[in-house]
């Protein structure tokens, strides 16, 4: 096995992927490398970087469900959730609950873990104690990242599709439409890495909205977008509330609090 393949198997395995399904992705890899004629390092980029956006297409590790009750269905429950990096505090006791069709804003100073709080929300991040508890069908928008440069928007559209056994056409069909509402034709041909940063960005909550997900998390998902796109956005945003889905947006914007339902302030950050 070469490099790449040995470093992408471990790099999957490290991001909780089971030992069968990351030697079944190490070989459509490699397939798909040889398809396009390239080395996969060529094709893929760094293995780590591509056992990210992988394990994001796969989604994320279960949290405990939520118990079925007769009050409005929550989406996602976080209840006394705190988190340590070493010594530091970042999160202390916060606890939040999202319903479906509410959209919830965190705010908060630079620093004070709004990142930190929706990676744990995503199941990417472990909080240090508390309990986390979701519907299993979530769409994470991280603030950076989350797209691999030497794939186009449909290669990632595709591979994305593919993670919830959905068809090749249907995942890049679907990608192209909902690019469009933000203003965006995906260029064909064209890989993500040679995108401006607003444009990846547009790629990056594409892939977020992709597979219609009950709970869509967003980490400052505009960054870099133009006052069109921006406005696309929120308009996008009221859109997945209005249909039953529920939003949970970290956001500097205050000027927009007045579309959400709930604002969550973070504590200031530990000196
Ligand atoms: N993996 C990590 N290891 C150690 N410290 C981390 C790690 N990730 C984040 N931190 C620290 O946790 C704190 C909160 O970071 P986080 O990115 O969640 O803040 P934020 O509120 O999203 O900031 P911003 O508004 O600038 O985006 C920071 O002090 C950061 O340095």
């Amino acid at each position: 096995m070469s490099g790449w393949s040995a470093n992408f198997r471990h790099a999957l395995s490290e991001r909780g992927v089971d030992l069968v399904r990351a030697e079944q992705l190490v070989s459509e890899a490699l397939e798909q490398a040889a398809d396009h004629g390239l080395a996969p390092q060529r094709m893929f980029g760094p293995a780590t970087r591509y056992a990210d956006l992988v394990a994001r297409a796969l989604r994320i590790p279960a949290a405990t469900p939520l118990p079925v009750t007769d009050a409005p269905p929550a989406a996602l429950r976080l209840t006394n959730v705190s988190k340590r990096y070493g010594r530091r505090h970042v999160l202390r006791n916060v606890s939040l609950e999202v319903g479906e069709g509410e959209l919830v804003a965190v705010v908060g100073a630079n620093g004070c873990g709004k990142s930190t709080l929706l990676q744990i929300c995503a199941g990417t991040t472990k909080p240090t104690s508390g309990i986390v508890e979701r519907v299993a069908h979530v769409g994470y928008v991280p603030q950076t990242g989350g797209t691999a440069d030497y794939l186009t928007p449909a290669e990632h559209f595709a591979l994305f599709a593919a993670a919830r056994a959905d068809s090749r056409g249907r995942g890049v069909a679907t990608g192209a439409r909902l690019a469009t509402a933000l203003g965006w034709r995906p260029p064909a041909g064209q890989p993500a890495g040679q995108l401006s940063g607003g444009t990846r960005q547009k790629l990056n909550v594409v892939l977020g909205e992709l597979s219609r997900p009950k709970l869509l998390l967003l980490d400052e998902p505009y960054q870099g977008f133009d006052h069109g796109a921006y406005v696309d956005l929120w308009t996008q945003i009221d859109r997945w509330r209005d249909t039953g889905s529920a939003v949970l947006i970290v956001t500097h914007m205050l000027g927009e609090l007045d579309r959400v339902d709930r604002v969550v302030e973070l504590d200031a950050p530990e000196e």
